[in-house]
C-alpha cells in the first residue's frame, strides 16, 4: 500500500475527483479528512463516503466550510490532528467553474471564483504546510490545477486564471517547502465527467467536440484521476517536486 497509516486531506471531497481520489489513498492504507462546502445536500454523499471509506477498514471525518474562507484550512489541519494525529498530505481540489461569457461577466462571480478556488487554496497550503514543518517529516502537498491552466476558454476566463494561479503557487511552494521535505505538485486534469460540467457537456455537440479532441477517445472518469494522485502523494514520488502531471486522455497534445 502507497499510503499506510498516512493522514489524508482533500478538499472538495464529497464528489467527483475528490471523492475517487479519497477512496483511492483509503485503499492505499490512508486516513481520510473530507473538506467540503458545508452544504446540506452535500451532507449525505460525505456521509456515505465514510462509512465506504470505513469499510475499506479506514477511518474518515469531514469539516464541512467554505473553500474560500481563510480560516478553513486551518479547520481542516485541526480535524486531521485532533482524529488522527497527523496532516501528511493536503491536496487542493475544491473548485467551481460557473461558466459564462468575459464582457459581461458579473463582478461576483469573479470574485467568488477567485476566492473559492485559488484565495482559499493559498491560506490552506500554508495552514498544512506549517504542520507538516512542525512535525519534521515532510509531506506532499497536491494542487488539483487544470489542462485550463495552459490554455483559454472563452466561458472560464474567470476560471482558467485559477488553474494557473494554483500551478504556479505548486511550483514557488516546491521551492520555498522543500527546504523541509515538503513536495509540492500540480495535477493537470482534462475535461472529466463531473457534477461541475454537467450543464455543459449535456450539450451534445459540445461533448462530441470534447470526445473528438482527445486521442483515448472518451472524456475522463474521476476514477482516472485518482491514481495520478496517490502516486504524487506517495514515496513512490519522493524525488517529484515543482511538477505539473497533465492527465487529460492526450487532449492537449493534439492539434491536427
Ligand atoms: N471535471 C473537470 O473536467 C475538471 C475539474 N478540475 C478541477 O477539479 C476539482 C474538482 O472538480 P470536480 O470533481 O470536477 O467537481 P465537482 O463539482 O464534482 O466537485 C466539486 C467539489 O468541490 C466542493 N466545493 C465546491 N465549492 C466549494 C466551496 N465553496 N467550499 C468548499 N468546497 C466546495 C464540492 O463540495 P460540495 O459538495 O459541498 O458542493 C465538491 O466536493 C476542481 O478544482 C476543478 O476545477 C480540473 C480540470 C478538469
Ligand atoms: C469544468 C470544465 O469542464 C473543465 O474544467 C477544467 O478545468 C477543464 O479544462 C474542463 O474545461
Amino acid at each position: 500500500m502507497l499510503l499506510n497509516d498516512k493522514t489524508v486531506i482533500i478538499t472538495g471531497a464529497s464528489r467527483g475527483i475528490g471523492r475517487a481520489a479519497a477512496l483511492e489513498c483509503a485503499r492505499q492504507g490512508a486516513n481520510l479528512v473530507i473538506g467540503y462546502s458545508g452544504s446540506e445536500s452535500s451532507q449525505p454523499l460525505v456521509d456515505e463516503l465514510i462509512g465506504e471509506i470505513r469499510s475499506l477498514g479506514r477511518d474518515a471525518t469531514s469539516v464541512g466550510a467554505p473553500a474560500g474562507d481563510p480560516n478553513t484550512g486551518d479547520k481542516l489541519v485541526d480535524a486531521a490532528v485532533s482524529h488522527f494525529g497527523s496532516v501528511d498530505v493536503f491536496v487542493n481540489n475544491a473548485g467551481i467553474c460557473p461558466f459564462h461569457s468575459f464582457l459581461d461577466m458579473p463582478r461576483d462571480t469573479y470574485l467568488e471564483t477567485v476566492n473559492t478556488n485559488l484565495n482559499g487554496a493559498y491560506f490552506a497550503v500554508q495552514a498544512a504546510a506549517n504542520r507538516m514543518k512542525e512535525q519534521g517529516n515532510g509531506g506532499a502537498i497536491i494542487a488539483v490545477s487544470s489542462i485550463s491552466a495552459l490554455v483559454g476558454g472563452a466561458m472560464q476566463t474567470h476560471y482558467t486564471p485559477t488553474k494557473a494561479g494554483l500551478l504556479s503557487l505548486m511550483q514557488s511552494c516546491a521551492v520555498a517547502l522543500g527546504p523541509y521535505g515538503i513536495r509540492c505538485n500540480a495535477l493537470l486534469p482534462g475535461t472529466i465527467e463531473t457534477d461541475i460540467n454537467k450543464d455543459d457537456l449535456a450539450d451534445q455537440d459540445k461533448r462530441d467536440y470534447m470526445i473528438g479532441r482527445t486521442p483515448l477517445g472518451r472524456l475522463g472518469r474521476p476514477e482516472d484521476m485518482a491514481g495520478p494522485i496517490a502516486f504524487l502523494a506517495s514515496d513512490m514520488a519522493a524525488y517529484v517536486t515543482g511538477a505539473s502531471l497533465l492527465v487529460d486522455g492526450g487532449m492537449f497534445v493534439n492539434l491536427q
